[in-house]
């Protein structure tokens, strides 16, 4: 993905068609408890992310972040707890309400039947059509612009399944994107993304937010979430032990205590962003 495509066409032609929900809050989570197989694996989390704000959800291996992703989207219900957008109850809502405002991209998603690129991508329209509507023109346009934005158009009537680990990735995305949400959350999008595309994918981001769309990222890259992400929201054995402004947050002390490393924040000469480097504590 080059820089120049990222987010334009897509910005324009399918994530402006937002209703007004006439509550600006974002998504907010309180007292969230999930357990599995009777381990308590989120323990009373409360979070928020701003409407229209890019939000990185970090932390180490295990702490957490897939499952309170899950539980957020209702994928997986949770013991306890409410998550709201605007004034949305996102858990009690139709399952299909639910996927017209928001998306989830989950971390190596697969699809078990043969299904094209294309088809995978023409998923995202379904919540948004009635069950005896054909694809509409409207629907083809954005189904287009999504893996257009993604730079995966030339793939679309490949086979999924026979698409690499970062094809698969992108088009997943796409898929999102397709589905035109408001809330859109990802759980490491740019894993298996060569460095161009993890570039781009954190700026396609970053350009949802002129559009209104608010995001929640779970991310490993400490350094593309101190560069792109306005908020981070850390979490160490399933409790949250730190929230708010990137640049309060992620400071070299908590990236020792939730990472048990030394790290040193830098700026890149180029872009004038964090870059962090890091070396065993
Ligand atoms: N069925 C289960 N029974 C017990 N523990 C589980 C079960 N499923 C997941 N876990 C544990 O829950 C914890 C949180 O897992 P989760 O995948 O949410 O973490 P994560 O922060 O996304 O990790 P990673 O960065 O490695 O992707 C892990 O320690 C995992 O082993």
């Amino acid at each position: 993905m080059s820089d120049d495509n990222v987010g334009d066409s897509m910005g324009a032609a399918s994530l402006h068609n937002h209703s007004n929900l006439g509550d600006d809050s974002g998504l907010v989570a309180e007292r969230i408890r999930v357990t599995t197989d009777g381990t308590l694996l989120i323990d009373d989390v409360d979070c928020t992310v701003a409407r229209g704000s890019l939000s990185a959800l970090v932390g180490p291996n295990g702490a957490g972040k897939s499952t309170l992703l899950r539980a957020l989207t209702a994928v997986q219900t949770p013991a306890a707890g409410s998550v709201t957008f605007g004034s949305n109850d996102l858990l009690g809502m139709p399952r299909r309400q639910r996927a017209r405002l928001a998306a989830f991209v989950e971390q190596d998603a697969t699809t078990d039947t043969s299904l094209t690129v294309g088809m995978v991508v023409a998923l995202g329209r379904l919540p948004h059509q009635s069950l005896w509507e054909a694809d509409s023109p409207e629907s083809a346009a954005i189904i287009a612009a999504s893996l257009e934005t993604v730079e995966m158009t030339a793939f679309r009537e490949r086979e999924f399944q026979s698409l690499s680990g970062g094809e698969k990735q992108r088009v997943m995305l796409a898929r999102a994107l397709a589905q035109q949400p408001q809330l859109l959350t990802l759980d490491e999008p740019t894993n298996h993304l060569d460095i161009a595309a993890q570039l781009a994918v954190l700026e396609l981001l970053s350009s949802l937010r002129s559009t209104g769309v608010t995001v929640l990222a779970a991310l490993h890259d400490l350094s593309l979430a101190a560069s792109y992400c306005d908020h981070i929201i850390v979490l160490s054995h399933g409790r949250v032990v730190a929230a708010g402004a990137t640049e309060t947050v992620l400071t070299e002390q908590l990236i020792a205590d939730v990472y048990g490393v030394t790290a040193s924040i830098l700026r890149n000469p180029v872009t004038g962003k964090p870059v962090i480097g890091f070396s065993p504590a």
